[in-house]
């Protein structure tokens, strides 16, 4: 009786198999150790991510196998803490940083615990999201929100470590000139981090019109939109259009497709740096002759890293970084299957979910 009691606790919205969606009364997490705080999950974003396992089942080496809670972009309140917490107390508002490493691989003690191989990561398979009543995590990955920051802002800070990881990898500087492909939310805020740290000129690049014009109201000097020809034509002319002269310092691709990869690569100038964010095919086509003989700087980059969270919040407290205006669409819980496939369906910029109502 006790344990049914518990488990009608902790409602989960849960991908079940392959675009197949439902809510589920899943036990509430216990800590686990005494650094653990249990959050009550006020706000939770929809990320591409999310979307890509819900329709494809797997993202690189990560494949749906189990049923798995969805969300990984939250805020919320601190519910419970373990007796060895000292940085936060019940009731603090807080976002959460959703993966926690092993801290005991060369990876975790150089610093890049984003590549730690034993990462358990909120929503990628086989670990629960946060898309739940509740969700547990160390207390290090909880962050106190500054006065003044709403719950709504403290769910986009998820996404904004994001391109500030993004924006770090490729190693912006004041000055430089910033092609971005992809203008959804990851895009975006790439964009507006590329000229918090000092970008000269940022060109938003994407087919679909209205992020354009969104994209030109938010973080890009200007935009772009690629015509169906080749690669190499509509780098062309994005660079004569973009006035960037012998090419772009950097491009960050966050639309994950061929032919922004493409695009991306001949837009270069000789010695560029290429970052790819998105997360699309596992294998393209790609212009490695160019590569090669422009010298350039091919990098990946993966979630985010130390510091990339506390910058994220600084940025957004300093008003360098609008998070709110990203905020279409706030809905209920129990509307989260409707958010995803309005998500899906291309509407909005960042739809949030609301936490389970009392
Ligand atoms: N590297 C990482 O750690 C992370 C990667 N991602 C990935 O980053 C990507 C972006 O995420 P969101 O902004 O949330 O997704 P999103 O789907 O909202 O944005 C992607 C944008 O790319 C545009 N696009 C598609 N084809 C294009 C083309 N040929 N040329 C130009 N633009 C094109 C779409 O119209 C869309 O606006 C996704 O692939 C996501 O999986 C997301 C989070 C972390
Ligand atoms: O969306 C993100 C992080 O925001 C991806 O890194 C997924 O975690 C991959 O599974
Ligand atoms: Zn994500």
């Amino acid at each position: 009786m006790r344990l049914h009691l518990t488990r009608k606790k902790n409602l989960s919205f849960v991908l079940e198999k392959v675009q197949t969606l439902k809510f589920e009364n899943r036990p509430t997490p216990q800590l686990q150790d005494p650094h653990d705080v249990l959050v009550r999950v006020k706000f939770t974003g929809i990320c591409g991510s999310d979307v890509h396992y819900w329709h494809a089942g797997q993202i690189g080496p990560f494949k749906v196998e189990q049923p798995m809670v969805l969300g990984h972009e939250s805020s919320g309140i601190v519910e419970k803490i373990g007796n060895k917490v000292t940085t936060l107390k019940v009731g603090d508002r807080v976002t959460m940083e959703p993966g926690e490493p092993c801290r005991r691989c060369d990876a975790c003690k150089v610093g890049t615990y984003n590549l730690c191989p034993d990462m358990a990561f909120a929503a990628t398979p086989p670990y629960d999201g946060t898309l739940a009543k509740y969700y547990r995590l160390p207390e290090d990955l909880c962050y106190k929100l500054p006065e003044g920051m709403t719950l709504e802002q403290g769910a986009l800070v998820e996404p904004l470590s994001v391109a500030v990881h993004l924006v770090r990898r490729a190693e912006v500087s004041p000055g430089a000139s910033t092609v971005v492909f992809g203008a959804g939310p990851v895009g975006l805020l790439c964009c507006a981090t590329a000229k918090a740290f000092g970008a000269w000129k940022v060109v938003a690049v994407d087919i679909q019109p209205k992020r354009l014009e969104f994209a030109k109201q938010y973080g890009a000097t200007s935009t772009f939109l690629p015509g169906t020809v080749t690669a190499v034509e509509n780098a062309a002319r994005l660079v004569a259009e973009s006035g960037l002269g012998n090419g772009a310092d950097i491009v960050i691709d966050a639309s994950g497709a061929e032919a922004s990869i493409n695009t991306g690569i001949h837009v270069l100038r000789a010695g560029g740096t290429y970052v790819q964010g998105g997360m699309g095919r596992d294998e393209v086509n790609f212009p490695i002759t160019a590569a090669c003989t422009k010298e350039l700087n091919v990098k990946g980059s993966f979630r985010y890293s130390s510091g990339d969270y506390k910058l994220a919040i600084e940025l957004i407290a300093s008003q360098k970084v609008n998070v709110q205006d990203l905020i279409s669409d706030i809905f209920k819980f129990e509307d989260a299957e409707r958010a995803f496939e309005q998500v899906k369906a291309g509407a909005g910029i960042k739809t949030l979910i609301a936490g389970v109502e009392e």
